[in-house]
């Protein structure tokens, strides 16, 4: 379970970014959060993962208080960065994703078991000693993804991942957080691309000043994204419902 009672979160220049966000969310689910520009999603996104503690209400994530027992959400929770300059931060491709199983004190051989798997997941096999500045935009996303995975989280947070990923790259993409989710995993997914995933999502949260303005299924939520600035998918424009985005 994953919930928020009127939370706040104030930024120390004063920006107010939450001002009483409550949800629950049952796990394990494919979760939608999206909303215009500067509504909150990224704050939300970093609270969850306990990057910052909340300025007030509260926060449950598997039943753990997310600022205040960092650890125990450090090996459940994933967060993976808009931009991936800011969460790779090793040499090499192999050592970046090792980084999360080795801060989590596995065992030597555990970790190598994670990070080859987690690199042939993504295709990076190839790619294991290749300095982490030379990869091309769509292979640091694969990165930045297969070293959160690698530390095999219940909850992975995805914050606008789609963003430059090609049309290959962004099918793959929502193959891999679909097969996420098939294995057991909450996924949320932070996007202004709400066409590419809303369909496969089993809650949507939409983000308005701050607070949930809207809580409910794909079916229900659809028809009212452009009350809140969210562009609706075509399918949705065009009368003929909700449509999967591959099947488009
Ligand atoms: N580090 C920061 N310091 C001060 N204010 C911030 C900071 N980061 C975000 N904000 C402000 O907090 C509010 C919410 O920002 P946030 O990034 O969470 O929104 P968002 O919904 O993710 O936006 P976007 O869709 O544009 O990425 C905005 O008003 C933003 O200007």
């Amino acid at each position: 379970m994953i919930e928020a009672n009127d939370l706040h979160f104030t930024y120390p220049d004063g920006t107010s970014a939450l001002r009483g966000v409550t949800f629950r969310v049952a796990t394990p689910a494919f979760v939608l959060l999206c909303g215009a520009n500067g509504q909150g999603k990224t704050t939300l996104l970093h609270l969850l993962a306990g990057l910052f503690p909340p300025s007030g209400g509260s926060l449950r994530v598997f039943g753990l208080d997310p600022s205040r027992d960092a650890q125990a959400v450090r090996a459940r929770v994933g967060l993976v960065f808009q931009d991936p300059d800011s969460q790779i931060l090793s040499e090499t491709v192999a050592e970046d994703v090792a980084f999360g199983p080795e801060n989590l004190g596995l065992a030597r051989d555990v970790v190598r078991r994670r990070v080859d798997q987690a690199l042939a997941r993504f295709g990076l096999e190839a790619l294991g000693d290749k300095p982490c500045h030379a990869l091309s935009g769509g292979e640091k996303r694969r990165v930045a993804l297969a070293g959160v995975l690698a530390v095999d989280p219940e909850l992975v947070l995805f914050d606008e991942p789609f963003t430059h990923l090609d049309w290959a790259g962004s099918r793959a993409l929502l193959d891999a957080l679909l097969e996420i989710r098939r294995e057991g995993r909450t996924v949320v997914v932070s996007t202004h691309d709400v066409e590419k995933v809303i369909a496969h999502a089993e809650q949507v949260l939409v983000l308005k000043d701050g607070r949930v303005a809207r809580c409910g299924s794909p079916a229900h939520v659809a028809g009212e994204l452009a009350r809140y600035g969210v562009r609706p998918p075509c399918s949705v424009l065009l009368g003929k419902g909700l449509q999967p985005w591959l099947a488009a």
